[in-house]
């Protein structure tokens, strides 16, 4: 049975008790310089060379030029050259513009982005030294906020900074925090899932695990916790698995970025949704499309899925790789996949959309930059995912924009279900759109695309149907494919997709995001 913390009985008194220095064990050195626990220089020399991964963190051998995990090239594809000017923290986004005329003043949460990103590293030692308690239990509230209605405008920055802080903070987490990664030949109990059977569940547990696991006061672990929560009860043979998988683990071709040149910078991209609304079949669909899935490897999913029964589920399958996952048809830890464009690396997440593994849908929502949300337009499908407690399109949607994704396309799919009907499009736009401006999503920086991943309708070129057909009304939304929207993707810290239609962003060259070329 996984261990539940029961928080309230939490006893702080230790954590307050914390500030006793005089008993750390420090060396007394002869030179009269600042002391260093023993503890601390033991391990620096005994510690093999390992480099950490920037995508899941896994430490790797000094060797490996790739991730043993998740296949990310350890040396980064940004080009230090590259004509890119710097960001400053002084000028307003192009957000701030929108909203604010071109007085902005929300620059403050910025800065303190790219200054977290810039010291990852120490931050990441003072977090581990214990120093960062408070902070962590500030930002828990800060949490709890972010899920109420009330505050939201006040508490957008906090977000961001909490986003970047667990970013920071992830990088350096050791291997079992990976539940981003895919462990491929690993297999997740589901009954040991259940307990963290509501979103909300999930973020308290997420939020009172940060105290309650000795004081790192680091989301990270708390993640880790969850997952490893997750699997507990058969941990030793799990752990076993692990090993096994880390090294029997080799990444196809096509999950490795292409070595083009050195002039990348990676932007991540979180795939979210109520479950079944098509997540992996759009992302397996839009990296068939991008030829990251070669025809002859499409053509094996197809027949192994028809094989089990489960044909429609054969683009999906190029995300969902465990036998488990396959067998069940759902997602159950994010699956990492790449698209390069001319000028950046996307790492497609594709998260789980079943309650059970809102967990590890958290740990790529932390890492992401922008994020699609899918949505289910058949009819009574939307309902659920938005009306029922089991309802995940406004968790999703909500802890997305509490870890400071502020850029969404939703992409409303499997409209071939609906007839391409443009009412039910509509109506969904109007119901959720509210929804999602109550969470603190700005209407400038939502992208609605109607497309149905099943039958390749406004993914990556216009809908094919004939120039009257039922998704014509779809060909007249500018900018409405799927493709066309991540051209206007920013990096970020400001993430923001220009709004080609009203104008109102203004175009910052450096920074756009030129993914395809369209003619
Ligand atoms: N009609 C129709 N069905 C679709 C479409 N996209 C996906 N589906 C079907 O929806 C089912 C679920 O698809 P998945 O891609 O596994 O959904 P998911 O959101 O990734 O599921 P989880 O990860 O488990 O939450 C499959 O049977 C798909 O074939 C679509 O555009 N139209």
């Amino acid at each position: 049975m996984p261990h539940k913390v029961n928080y309230e009985d939490y006893d702080y008194g230790d954590y307050y008790e914390y500030e006793d220095y005089d008993d750390y064990d420090y060396d007394v050195e002869d030179n009269g310089e600042a002391p260093t626990p023993a503890s601390e220089s033991k391990q620096e020399t005994s510690k093999p060379r390992v480099w950490s991964c920037a995508i899941c963190t896994y430490d790797n051998e000094e060797g490996m030029s790739v991730c043993d995990i998740c296949g990310v090239l350890r040396t980064p594809l940004v080009n230090n050259n590259r004509k890119t000017a710097p960001f400053k923290f002084d000028v307003p986004s192009p957000d701030d513009l929108v909203s604010n005329g071109l007085h902005s003043s929300k620059t403050g949460s910025k800065g303190n982005f790219l200054d977290l990103k810039s010291s990852r590293v120490s931050s990441s030692v003072s977090e581990k030294n214990g120093s960062v308690n408070t902070r962590s239990s500030a930002k828990k509230s800060d949490i709890a906020n972010v899920l109420m209605p009330k505050d939201k405008q006040d508490s957008v920055d906090e977000r961001n900074s909490l986003k970047n802080e667990v970013r920071a903070s992830s990088r350096i987490s050791d291997s079992s925090s990976v539940v981003m990664a895919k462990d491929r030949l690993g297999t997740i109990d589901e009954g040991n899932c259940s307990n963290h059977g509501t979103v909300d569940d999930s973020i308290s547990s997420s939020v009172d695990g940060t105290e309650s696991s000795s004081h790192t006061g680091n989301l990270t672990s708390n993640m880790k916790n969850m997952s490893s929560t997750a699997k507990s009860g058969n941990s030793t043979n799990v752990s076993a698995r692990k090993t096994n998988s880390h090294t029997q683990y080799k990444p196809e071709k096509w999950m490795l970025p292409d070595k083009k040149g050195d002039r990348m910078t990676q932007l991540n991209l979180a795939i979210v949704g109520h479950v079944d609304s098509g997540k992996s079949t759009l992302s397996g669909r839009l990296l068939f499309l991008l030829g990251r899935i070669t025809q002859k490897q499409m053509h094996k999913y197809e027949k192994e899925a028809k094989l089990q029964g489960k044909g429609s589920f054969a683009y999906a399958w190029a995300l969902d790789e465990s036998a488990e996952e396959r067998e069940r048809g759902i997602t159950m830890t994010v699956a990492v996949a790449y698209f390069d464009s001319k000028n950046y690396h996307v790492v497609v997440l594709d998260s789980p959309g079943h309650k059970d593994f809102v967990p590890n849908m958290i740990s790529g929502a932390t890492q992401s930059d922008a994020a699609i949300l899918v949505i289910d337009a058949s009819v009574g499908s939307f309902e659920v995912g938005m009306n029922t407690a089991k309802g995940l399109t406004r968790e999703h949607a909500q802890l997305i924009r509490s870890f400071g994704v502020d850029q969404l396309i939703v992409a409303v799919n499997k409209m071939d279900a609906v007839q391409y009907s443009k009412d039910r499009f509509d109506s969904i736009k109007v119901q959720l759109g509210t929804f999602l401006r109550s969470c603190g999503f700005k209407d400038a920086s939502l992208t609605w695309i109607p497309l149905s991943a099943l039958e390749n309708q406004n993914l990556v070129t216009a809908p094919d149907d004939g120039i009257r057909g039922p998704v014509y009304w779809m060909q007249l939304i500018p900018y409405g494919l799927l493709l066309e929207n991540f051209r206007s993707l920013y990096l970020c810290p400001y993430v923001t997709f220009l709004n080609h239609s009203t104008g109102r962003c203004l175009p910052v060259a450096n920074w756009r995001l030129e993914l395809f070329e369209v003619d």
